[in-house]
This record gives structure tokens, sequence and C-alpha cells, in this order.
């Protein structure tokens, strides 16, 4: 069989490291394919950059587009990122043409991946994303074609290796968050506007997908709830801990009666859970089928991690492996209802500063029972350093009730004039 001919777009982090993935396991690739897999194109920005890998028996674009459009290729592998331009148009030139594609953008498959899989179904050429889902965690594959066989009631986890970085580090050291964010950026691990990562848009990203994956659903991002983690301080993970708790980053995809409740948002979760245990760059993907319920756990973020998944994509494309894009053809995929998050039923971590003054305890508790909200616990914490001495911390913990009735709580609460700053919420996972 003739040669493999790879065009890559984006030689950065993971671009890099599929590049010298490639080089390093050429023999058992050409041995398992009955094809030599060879990087033929590259297309990236800075020609001049020393990344450690030999450019010069491949053809140089400046611009990825002609690449796709032009290219000498038999598959397009797009690692530039972004949800638009120059990715997107790449990614359609290729399948427009016929030419298979590799992508390890989640942010591109959130916006347009209908669109994108339209095009790959049109033109007959596979749209391959391993790694746009919890780095190099086969998800994608297990939930596409292993688990066919099941009817998925929820899908969640742990699916930003920056976040569970930062918090696992913050928990375990008390360093900063920017501390913490600068060293996810130094080891390869965040995207390149870091926002989307702390702000819980990488995880809907990767959710919208794994939804779409689970539930044969198009894939959609604006119907996720989503919450980031730069709003957490040292003094709630000490306080998660002295209560037995971890706070994790969490995407969870659930049926419920209204429909499919998709959130993204900080989780304590009980320290004797498996996922609690789920510490550093490390994801997990927790399937819960009617058949089989499964946890994945592997290295989330990384240019290794990621060029696994990539290559093994680049293996499938290789071997001549052919599927719908997520799973069935475009037009079976249901438009998915959306159960609202008001609706969400589950125990809360509220952290309020307040007035240090007599009868603000019972202005709290009142307002929670007028919400039938019954409280695990209320705790009141004298934090030192910025906040003033007339300031104290309560910290109610609540037993199952709906994210409704704690809205309008705090929105009591502080229309009573004992909250001295913006209150802090914590949604609890427990047995
Ligand atoms: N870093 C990680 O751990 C993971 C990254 N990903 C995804 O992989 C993709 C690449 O990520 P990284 O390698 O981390 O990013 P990066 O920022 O390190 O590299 C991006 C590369 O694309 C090139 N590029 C960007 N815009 C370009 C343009 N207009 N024209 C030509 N080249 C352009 C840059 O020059 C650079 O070589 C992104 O979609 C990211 O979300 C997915 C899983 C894990
Ligand atoms: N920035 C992402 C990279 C992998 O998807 C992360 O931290 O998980």
């Amino acid at each position: 069989m003739s040669d493999l001919k790879v065009g890559l777009a984006g030689l950065g982090t993971v671009g890099a490291a599929v590049f010298r993935m490639l080089d390093r396991r050429a023999a058992e690739l050409a041995a398992r394919t009955g094809r030599a897999v060879k990087v033929t194109a590259v297309a990236a920005r800075d020609r001049t950059r020393d990344r450690g890998i030999d450019l010069s028996s491949v053809t140089w674009f400046e611009d990825p587009v002609a690449l796709a459009r032009e290219g000498d290729i038999d598959v397009l592998v797009e690692l530039m990122g972004g949800d638009g331009d120059p990715a997107k148009a790449t990614v359609a030139a290729a399948l427009d043409r016929g030419i298979p594609v590799v992508t390890a953008n989640k942010a591109l498959l959130a916006k347009c991946g209908v669109d994108l899989a339209l095009r790959a179904e049109a033109s007959g050429a596979g749209l391959h994303f391993e790694a746009a889902v919890a780095g190099g965690i086969p998800v994608v594959k297990t939930l596409r074609e292993a688990l066919t066989g099941n009817a998925i009631e929820r899908v969640s986890g742990i699916l930003n290796g920056t976040c569970n970085y930062i918090l696992t580090r913050m928990a375990d050291e008390k360093l900063s968050f920017h501390v913490c964010l600068t060293e996810a950026q130094r080891l390869g691990y965040a995207e390149a506007d870091p926002t989307f990562d702390i702000d819980g848009y990488d995880t809907a990203h990767k959710l919208a997908i794994l939804t779409s994956l689970a539930f044969g659903t198009q894939v959609d991002a604006d119907a996720i709830y989503v919450e980031g983690i730069r709003q957490l301080t040292l003094a709630d993970l000490e306080a998660a801990d002295d209560l037995g708790y971890k706070v994790k980053l969490l995407g969870v995809a659930v049926k419920t009666d209204t429909g499919i409740e998709q959130r993204v948002h900080p989780t304590m979760v009980p320290k004797h859970w498996p996922i609690a245990q789920v510490s550093g760059v490390t994801n997990a993907v927790a399937v819960d089928g009617d058949a089989v319920a499964l946890t994945l756990v592997g290295p989330g973020a990384g240019g290794d991690a990621t060029a696994s998944a990539v290559v093994g994509d680049i293996f499938d494309v290789a071997r001549g492996a052919k599927g719908f894009t997520f799973g069935l053809p475009v037009g079976e995929l249901t438009k998915a209802e959306r159960a609202p998050m008001q609706r969400h039923e589950g125990g809360y971590y509220i952290r309020l500063a307040v007035v240090n003054k007599p009868g603000t305890a019972a202005t709290i508790t009142r307002r929670m029972a007028d919400e039938q909200i019954s409280l695990e616990s209320i705790v009141q914490r004298q934090p030192g350093g910025a906040v003033a001495a007339e300031t104290a911390h309560v910290i109610l913990i609540t037993y199952a009730t709906t994210e409704e009735a704690v809205r309008r709580a705090i929105a009591a609460i502080e229309a009573d004039g004992v909250v001295a700053s913006l209150p802090q919420v914590i949604r609890i996972e427990k047995d």
C-alpha cells in the first residue's frame, strides 16, 4: 500500500509532540497498517522557532487553509485551536476535498460540529477527534463504538486538566490560584487563552461532545450551564476539606424527566469517592449505561498524552476505519430537550461573608426555612487577613434542595442587608 502523507496544521505543544511520536513509532505504525505514515507538509506561524524536530524534508505552508486545499496529503491534522478561522476553514477545506481530518479542537467541534460532520458525510471523508475530550483517555471511541449496546443515563467527570491541576495544588500545597495557573501554562496544559480553562468553557466544549455521543443529540454547547473555578478561594478548599469533601470542576450530562441536564461547575465530592482521588492533570470520565457503568481515568492534557490520542486517530485513518462523526448520521441526531438548571436538585455549600451582629444567624436560617431548605450544618468562621473583624464567614451545608430555592433564599438574605460580599455557592454531590 502507499504511504500515508500527513499534513500537520499547528506545531505547538500538541503538534510538535505528534510529529515526534510519529517519528518514534514509525516502524510500529507501518507494521500495523502496512503503510509508512509520514508528515510531508506542515503549517505554523513561526518558521524560525526551534521545536526540537527536523522539518528539513517537509513542505512548509504559510497558510493552513492552502495546506488543506492544495497540499499533497492523505490526512489533515488540525492542531491550531480556536473555534473560528483559520481552524474552521482548514478543516472544512480538507473535508470538502475528501481528505480525512484528525483534530484535537473541542472548541471548534462544540461550535461547528454539526456543520463539519455534514461536510464529512457529504464527501465521505472521516472527521476524527479522540484527542478533543480528556486528552489521552480514549473516551470518544469508547462511547461511540464500544458502548453502543448500552442506553446511557449519565456521563460525567473531570474533563479539564488545567483546572484539576490548579485545584489539586491549591488544596494540597496551599499555593495561590495564579501560581498554579502559571505552572499549568508552562507545562503545556492550558489553552492558548486560559480563560477557556478556568471559566469552565473548555469543560463545557468537551461535555457538549460527550453528550452528543452518549445521547445521540446534536452538539449544543449553549445548552450547558457553566461556572468556572476562578472565584474559589483557599478558604473554600480548606472548609471543604474540614467537612470531608474535595472540590472538583465537574461536567455532568444526565437524563432527567424534563430533558438532559448539562452543567459544568465546581462540585464538592466526598473524599472517599474515587473521583476525589483524581489529582493533578489527570481526568476521569464516568459513564452510566444500562448494562455497563465504568470510569476511565488518565492524563487529560499535555503534549504526549494528547499526541497519543491524535496518533491513534491517524492510525484509524491509515487502516481505513469508517464511521459517522458522532456515531449517527447527522440527520438522525436529535435536538436535545434542555433541563433547566433551576430545577437541579442536590446539596449546597453556601459561604456568606456576613455583618457580625446579633440576629444575623436568625435572619439567614429564617430565609432558608422560607424556602423549605433544611440545613445539615451551619458553622461560623472568623477568617483572618483581609476580612475586617466586623464580618464573619457563615458556612451553610444544605440537605438536597433545588437550585431555584437556593437562589431565592440568597437573594432574600442579600436584600436583608446582612451580607458583606458576594456569596459563594458550591454544589455538593453525595451518597
Ligand atoms: N495542550 C493540550 O494539552 C491539549 C490541547 N488540545 C487542543 O489541541 C490544539 C492545539 O493545542 P496546543 O498545541 O496546546 O496549542 P499551542 O498554542 O501550543 O499551538 C498552536 C499551534 O498552532 C499554530 N497556529 C495558531 N494559529 C495559527 C494560524 N493562524 N496559522 C498557522 N498556525 C497557527 C501556532 O503557531 C502553534 O504552532 C487546540 O485545539 C487545543 O485545544 C487538546 C487536548 C489537550
Ligand atoms: N486545556 C485543556 C487541554 C486539554 O484538553 C485542559 O487543561 O484540559
